[in-house]
């Protein structure tokens, strides 16, 4: 039996959408896997009564499919489904690494990627990478249509997750079809400061690179209290707070003195609008990693 862990992630990170993604320190998925004539997947922990365990609709199931590597696969969740922490995604990568050593497939770190994006068409109807390369490589990771460029990053962030159901599927719909120029000139003036933080782990310039007008907005309206949690984490030192993902889930960017308040005046302010909400102070982290 092989085990792997592989962490939640948080796509977008607002100037990048469906391009930028970082792999999160904590919560994460535990897959284990066994060589088996067919595959069967059973699932427990975090949010696992929405998950359907028919390996036909399960993530993992298309990885496995995908790999030509039949398995028991055990996924133990920490990622909460429908959270914008790439949970569907977290598992996909996982079985990926999984199944890829459990038969020998020799494929690298890079080749999987496309593998474990599989299992995100599945469930969102399109294979974007955005969640499954950084859950699978860490660090901070930028997806084209050209290939995958990582960097690691040292970063001090709070994701304070809402009880909001957003999927990512209904989330794409409100994302608009056209853009100005103004507006797209703006956007990739800021993913470029961002991407120039995150390699000097400079925080103000990853904050302030988080900023978008195109998509952010759109899907922010699907937060009940994104306004007055985001002027909060601000107020208390985060240096930036987007959508994470598709939602509900905010990410906050900080220094690491100020990341405890952050997360607590996230979670005080979902309190005050009587939504429960959990926060994990956490940094941007490694990729899936093996347990033999
Ligand atoms: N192994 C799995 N883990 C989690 N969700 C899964 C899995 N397999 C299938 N699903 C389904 O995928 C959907 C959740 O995926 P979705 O992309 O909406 O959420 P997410 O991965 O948390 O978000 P995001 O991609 O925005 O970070 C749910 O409908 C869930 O039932
Ligand atoms: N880039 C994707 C990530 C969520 O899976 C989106 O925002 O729809």
């Amino acid at each position: 039996m092989l085990t792997v862990r592989a962490p939640a992630s948080s796509a977008n990170l607002g100037s990048g959408f469906d391009v930028f993604g970082i792999a999160l320190g904590q919560p994460a998925d535990v897959v284990r896997v066994e060589r088996a004539p067919e595959t069967t997947i059973s699932v427990t922990g975090a949010g696992s009564r929405y998950i359907p365990e028919d390996p036909d609709k399960n993530t993992v199931g298309a990885v496995a499919d995908a790999l030509d590597a039949p398995a028991h696969i055990r996924i133990d969740k920490g990622v909460r489904p429908s959270s914008g922490l790439g949970s569907s995604a977290a598992s996909a990568a996982a079985a990926a690494v999984a199944l890829n050593e459990l038969y020998d497939r020799g494929l690298s770190r890079e080749e999987l990627v496309p593998i474990a994006a599989e299992g995100e068409a599945l469930v969102s109807g399109e294979a974007h990478s955005d969640n499954v390369a950084p859950s699978i490589l860490g660090g901070f990771t930028i997806v084209t249509a050209d290939g995958i460029t990582r960097i690691d990053a040292s970063l001090s962030l709070v994701a304070c997750l809402p009880e909001i159901n957003v999927s990512t599927r209904d989330a794409r719909k409100v994302v608009p079809e056209s853009a100005s120029m103004d507006d797209i000139v703006e956007t990739v003036g800021h993913a470029a400061t961002l991407a120039v933080g995150m390699a000097r782990d400079d925080p103000y310039l990853v904050g302030r690179g988080m900023d978008d007008g195109i998509v952010t907005p759109e899907r922010a309206a699907l937060i009940d209290g994104y306004d007055d949690v985001r002027d909060a984490a601000l107020e208390a030192g985060a240096t930036g707070v987007t959508v994470s993902g598709a939602g509900p889930t905010l990410l906050a960017v900080c220094r690491p003195e100020d990341q405890r308040a952050v997360a607590a005046t996230m979670l005080e302010t979902f309190d005050e609008r009587g939504i429960d909400s959990r926060a994990y102070q956490t940094e941007v982290g490694q990729g899936a990693q093996l347990f033999r």
